[in-house]
């Protein structure tokens, strides 16, 4: 993986990140600062959580970096690739509600991005199909969201994300309304994803025991505006599976991450 290759050059190390934010900072337009100063280095095909408080700007950093809103201040610097059409300037963004057109097929929902990008509709459904078929819902491609449950809608909407074969993934707390075997599964077949597919993600989540079975790298941040607390690194053999979840590393990386996260929380009145 990328971020075990040792950079000998500053100039090196910056060509293998896939998102650099500098002193970044972001003041909504009622005054609120939600954000920074952040600075966050994320290295090409690596998979960081971010973990925080509610309302620390988690979903805010997310946003700046797929370009959806502008930074106040400091600099977003987000590798893109080159190749395939630029529909989504190489992100995909998966959020926690599936956000599904009711009216239509899984199969169209997924290729909704192709189309809007212009992709003739063979291929389109050739991708989508491909989509479907790497989130294990090949056989229903045909069905209407109404007709899944909620973690295959979650699956859905992650081949949504997929289908322009986005180098960076944003997840912004996707499985945080399924139960927790549900999860479990999830979390597994996204770990298999990301290895077969080299992406770099970045995932928000409420969950330390989440963040620690599926990161590389927790980035723990502080209360509102949200800047780093603590970024730990989560050192295991790969892949991880039920025997990583069940182990005393893992607990211990659990305790470690949650002594963390424990000042972002303290002093807060709505808790
Ligand atoms: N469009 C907006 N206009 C004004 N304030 C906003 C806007 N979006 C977010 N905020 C405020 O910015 C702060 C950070 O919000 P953000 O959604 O990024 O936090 P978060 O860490 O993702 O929260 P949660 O964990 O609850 O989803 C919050 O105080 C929120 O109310």
């Amino acid at each position: 993986m990328s971020s075990a290759k040792p950079s000998s050059t500053i100039k090196a190390s910056l060509t293998a990140l896939a998102v650099h934010l500098r002193g970044v900072t972001k003041v909504y337009d009622n005054g609120v600062m939600a954000l920074g100063p952040l600075d966050l280095a994320v290295p090409k095909g690596e998979f960081i959580s971010l973990l925080g408080p509610s309302g620390c700007g988690k979903s805010t950093a997310l946003r700046l970096i797929a370009g959806l809103s502008p930074a106040s201040s400091g600099a977003v610097r987000v590798s893109r690739h080159e190749g395939d059409v630029q529909i989504g300037h190489g992100i995909g963004f998966v959020f926690q509600e599936p956000t599904l057109m009711p009216w239509t097929s899984v199969r169209e929902n997924v290729r909704l991005p192709l189309k809007l990008g212009g992709i003739a509709k063979a291929e389109g459904r050739a991708r989508a199909d491909a989509a479907l078929a790497s989130v294990g819902l090949a056989d229903f491609a045909d069905a209407f969201p109404r007709e899944l449950s909620g973690g295959m809608k979650m699956r859905v909407s992650l081949a949504r994300a997929l289908v322009t074969d986005p180098d960076i993934l944003l997840m912004d707390e996707p499985f945080a309304a399924l139960d927790e075997i549900t999860r479990f599964r999830l979390n597994n077949d996204l770990l298999a994803l990301w290895r077969s597919l080299g992406k770099t993600v970045i995932f928000v989540t409420h969950s330390v025991f989440e963040s620690v079975y599926l990161s590389q790298r927790v980035v723990v941040m502080t209360a509102r505006p949200g800047r780093i607390q603590a970024d730990i690194r989560i050192d295991t053999v790969e892949p991880r599976g039920e025997e990583f979840r069940t182990s005393t590393a893992y607990s211990d990386y659990c305790r470690r991450v949650s002594a963390a996260l424990a000042p972002s929380y303290s002093g807060r009145s709505t808790l």
